[in-house]
């Protein structure tokens, strides 16, 4: 999928992506940080994989380590969707804004800058 690099998306900033959810969709992630191995965060929103149904996972990666997981409670992606995915942060947390909810997660790893972004799965950027 599409990677971005040398980034500099300062705290209060915001990077969208703009994308169609294709019908058969099992799930995508948007990945931002330092780099694939630094990720400020892994926003996974799964509709069946990973043993997960109908599930947004955030995590982050240090050194290439996963974090803990943390798993939201809202869903509000359905296939075939068109959305824009705002990523924001300061120092205390990542919010990603899509249609009718904000996502909050820490900020674990007290990133300054996002310089890498990154979409995999089933997400078609526009
Ligand atoms: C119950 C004991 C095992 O726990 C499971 O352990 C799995 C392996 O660590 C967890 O799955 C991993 O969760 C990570 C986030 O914490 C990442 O989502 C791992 O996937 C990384 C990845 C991205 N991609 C590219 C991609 C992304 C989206 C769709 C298609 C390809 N391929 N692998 C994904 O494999 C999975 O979330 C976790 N499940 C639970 C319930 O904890």
């Amino acid at each position: 999928g599409l990677v971005v690099t040398q980034l500099d998306v300062q705290p209060g900033e915001c990077v969208k992506v703009k994308g169609k959810i294709p019908s058969d969709a099992k799930g995508f992630s948007v990945n931002v940080g330092k780099d694939s191995s630094t990720l400020m965060l892994h926003f996974n929103p799964r509709f069946d994989c990973h043993g997960d149904v109908n599930t947004v996972v955030c995590n982050s990666k240090e050194d290439g380590m996963w974090g803990e997981e943390d798993r939201k409670a809202d869903f509000p992606f359905q296939h075939g969707d068109k959305i824009e995915i705002c990523i924001s942060f300061d120092a205390a947390e990542v919010k990603v804004k899509v249609p009718e909810v904000e996502f909050e997660f820490p900020n674990r790893l007290g990133m300054e800058k996002i310089q890498y972004l990154a979409v995999e799965g089933d997400f078609k950027v526009k």
